[in-house]
């Protein structure tokens, strides 16, 4: 395995700030991440969706934000065939680019389309819709966490504006889990306004239950 980046910075009592930290935290991160091979990345996928499959909150849920993987993501796909019974849905890039992100159903046939990053998606008018706050939740990408339950996306704020609206009514629906490789933990993130905590994260490791995360 791959040396922990966290291990590598300089953590103290205050939490890290800046952009050119946020920068280089994430191209750190992303290189480890992607430097997984094949077979470490298909085992962390089966001992995350193992864990998942154990966690309450996802054998309670019914509809399940979740994403195609990239960049050496962990792969939560193995989920589809654990639960066919639970409908899965892939986020779309909003439209206009400052909206929120609609989640689309998803029931694991092939995808064609693909979207401005390469990722590819459900095409829009053609599968069943959900908007973000009717989703029970939501399994989100990450490049790194904090087991305070803070979050480093990669940077184009779709996760945060598309729950924007749980900072107006903290426990509602749906609830957050980030799921990432353990080599994504990080002692203390740098958290912005606009951040939104994670109620839980998974990793190939362990569970974490976040403080903030409502
Ligand atoms: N698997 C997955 N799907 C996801 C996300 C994610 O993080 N992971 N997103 C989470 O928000 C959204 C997409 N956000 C993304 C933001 C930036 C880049 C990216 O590759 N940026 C390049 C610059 C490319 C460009 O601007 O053309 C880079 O940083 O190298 C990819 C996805 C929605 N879907
Ligand atoms: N609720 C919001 N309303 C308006 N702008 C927002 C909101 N949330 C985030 N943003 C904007 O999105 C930009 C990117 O934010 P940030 O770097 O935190 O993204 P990220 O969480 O890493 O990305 P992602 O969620 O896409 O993975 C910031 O410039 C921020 O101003």
């Amino acid at each position: 395995m791959p040396a922990n980046p966290a291990s590598i910075e300089k953590t103290n009592d205050a939490r890290p700030v800046g952009p050119q930290y946020k920068t280089q935290l994430r191209r750190k991160i992303r290189a480890v991440r992607r430097a997984l091979s094949s077979f470490q990345q298909r085992h962390a996928s089966l001992r995350l969706c193992a864990r998942l499959a154990r966690c309450p909150e996802l054998k309670r849920a019914r509809h399940i934000g979740i994403y195609w993987p990239m960049d050496g993501e962990i792969d939560p796909r193995p989920l589809l065939e654990r639960f066919p019974n639970k409908r899965f849905y892939l986020p779309a890039l909003p439209r206009p680019a400052r909206a929120t992100m609609t989640f689309l159903h998803w029931p694991g046939a092939t995808l064609r389309y693909r979207n401005r990053y390469g990722i590819p998606e459900p095409v829009i008018g053609r599968s069943e819709a959900r908007d973000p706050h009717k989703l029970d939740l939501v399994l989100l990408p990450l490049v790194a966490f904090d087991p305070s339950g803070a979050r480093l996306g990669m940077g184009g704020g779709y996760y945060d504006r598309s729950f924007a609206f749980k900072r107006l009514r903290p426990g509602s629906k749906p609830q957050l889990l980030g799921i990432a490789h353990q080599l994504q933990c990080v002692e203390r993130l740098p958290v912005e306004s606009w951040d939104i905590p994670l109620t839980l994260v998974a990793t190939d490791q362990r569970l974490y239950r976040c403080r903030h995360g409502g």
